[in-house]
């Protein structure tokens, strides 16, 4: 089976930037691997990023390795695998897995109460895949000694236990060498974000029990119609959301359609967002939301459905989407290799532990305080409780801009609400819907047009928060930060996760009001009474 692009009522928009991509060459260029398509100024970082385009091939060479580790795993009784790994390094195992329904326990949070969480769950059956391709990562390297510090702590050798996916001479990889854990070597030659049909995709799938040989298959029968000029889904696709994001339709409405995919918008959201987002550009990807009449927008369903879809399996989906957003770069005349304003924050973040010491964080004061939410911010005298605030933040977004919602909370808690005895699946939900503070995007959505995007903190600075940065300067920001009953040490450093998910919120939101950028902070000093409160106010407004 293969991959289908259904343009809907906008293919006549889309055909003049299809044509002309198709005039200048552009399929055979990147088939044979062109680093110049992108300008002079993109081209050294693209001459070592195109390896995705050959990986449904050479990724295969992997499976041996990776069945030998996945032997060894179920040998010694190992069924729970935790993946630490931040934005390209789980994003695509967490939809390949929830796609294949087999668990997958995913760390990409420095969120203490989620790891706690992860920690207490049968420690003894754990295996943890430690996947950084730069190996520098910091919450990936704080989950890796705090799993070390447990498996000690339990008697367990982490020798045992650990295998660490990386880059060739990264500094995660030296480490797993001195420490005599298994490693798997990534194509160096592939992006992060580019990633899912490398080890990266491959090896925590593969130990949670997925078929990852039938990913590369599905991936395998799209990739000669990538070089055509006609009937290449890639190129149609990519001609698309360049098309779109040219007539000003920026904000990509992401959509799962009932199919054998599940989540895989996550994944979109960071490709697109990180690979486009930058110099003032950019595609808002936004995940969860209802298809808007507004202008600035418009939807892509992934599977069988009207309008524009995209359908397919899985692994023709990572590579049609990678195809297409290397080809909507060339459409916006950007770099879409590299992520430029990540790092900002990541040094904000750095610094502000560093001129802390042992002292408190920068917090500042609240501007005021309702119930179990404080309110911090650059915020109009006149604004007295948290509906205010939230209607001030909503009157902020300027036209054509969105609002982001940022929650450095636990993306689990949700699921601890009470649910009585023997309640349906729709009361299930609902219950749980009311105690996520996710939910609270959906309440806002209906007091505007405007996009609303919800990420969790820190898993969104590696993909929205690029464009937050980078991107057209419109955005509109609220952040959600939770006290910490329960820290965690991070072994090894002289600070606790709870004390680096602050720091790392802060690091952010010192970069969005240095552009001048409308940035709230909320601070739940109750977890589970200030997200019933925020959501009951936001119903109210
Ligand atoms: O795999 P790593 O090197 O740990 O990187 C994980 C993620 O973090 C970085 O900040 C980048 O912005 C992402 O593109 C990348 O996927």
């Amino acid at each position: 089976m293969s991959i289908e692009v259904t343009l809907g009522d906008e293919a006549d928009a889309v055909a003049a930037v299809k044509d002309k991509l198709v005039a200048e060459g552009v399929p055979a260029a990147l088939a044979a691997g062109d680093s110049a398509l992108w300008g002079p100024q993109a081209q050294p970082e693209a001459a070592i990023r195109l390896g995705w385009l050959g990986l449904p091939g050479s990724s295969r060479e992997l499976l041996p390795e990776i069945a030998t580790l996945v032997e060894r795993a179920r040998a010694e009784g190992l069924d729970h695998v935790v993946l630490a790994g931040m934005g390209g390094s789980s994003l695509a195992p967490e939809v390949i897995c929830a796609t294949g329904d087999v668990p997958l326990t995913v760390l990409d949070t420095t969120d203490p109460h989620q790891v706690r969480r992860a920690l207490a769950d049968r420690l003894d059956r754990t295996i943890v895949v430690v996947a950084s391709k730069s190996g520098g990562t910091i919450e990936t390297d704080s989950h890796r000694r705090i799993y070390e510090q447990a498996f000690r702590d339990a008697g367990i050798d982490p020798a045992e236990r650990i295998v660490v996916v990386t880059d060739p001479g990264s500094p995660l990889e030296r480490t797993a060498i001195e420490a005599g854990y298994p490693v798997v070597l990534a194509d160096p030659n592939v992006g992060g974000r580019y990633s899912a049909l490398t080890a990266f995709g491959l090896v925590p799938s593969a130990l949670a029990g997925a078929d990852v040989a039938g990913l590369l298959d599905d991936a395998a029968a799209v990739a000669p119609l990538l070089a055509q000029d006609e009937g290449n889904p890639g190129l149609e696709l990519g001609a698309l959301l360049g098309a779109r994001a040219l007539q000003g339709r920026d904000k990509l409405i992401l959509r799962d359609a009932p199919s054998e995919i599940t989540g895989l918008p996550d994944w979109i959201e960071q490709l697109i967002a990180e690979s486009t987002g930058k110099e003032g550009k950019g595609i808002l990807p936004v995940v969860g939301a209802e298809a808007a009449e507004a202008r600035d927008q418009f939807l892509v369903t992934i599977g069988p459905d009207s309008g524009t879809t995209v359908d397919g399996p899985l692994g023709a989906q990572f590579l049609v989407w990678e195809y297409a957003t290397a080809i909507a770069g060339r459409v916006l005349g950007i770099n879409p290799f590299d992520q430029p304003n990540v790092a900002e924050s990541k040094e904000n973040t750095t610094r502000i532990l560093q001129e802390a010491g042992d002292g408190p964080l920068p917090t500042g004061t609240p501007v005021l305080t309702d119930g179990p939410v404080e309110v911090y911010g650059d915020l109009p005298g006149d604004l007295k409780n948290l509906a205010d605030v939230l209607t001030w933040l909503l009157r902020a977004i300027p036209e054509r801009g969105y609002l982001a919602i940022m929650a450095y909370l636990d993306r689990e808690a949700a699921f601890d609400a009470a649910v009585i005895g023997d309640a349906s699946f729709e009361e299930m939900t609902e219950t749980w819907a009311s105690a996520d503070v996710a939910t609270l995007r959906a309440l806002l959505d209906y007091r505007t047009d405007h996009a609303i995007t919800f990420g969790w903190g820190p898993r969104f600075l590696h993909s929205t928060g690029q464009y937050h940065k980078g991107g057209p300067e419109a955005g509109v920001f609220l952040q959600i930060t939770g006290v910490v009953t329960d820290d965690v040490e991070v072994p090894g450093k002289p600070y606790t996760l709870g004390r680096l998910q602050l720091a790392q919120a802060l690091g952010d939101l010192g970069a969005l009001t240095s552009r001048g950028r409308p940035a709230v902070r909320l601070h739940l000093t109750d977890r589970v009474a200030g997200i019933r409160h925020l959501l009951s106010v936001a119903e109210e407004l």
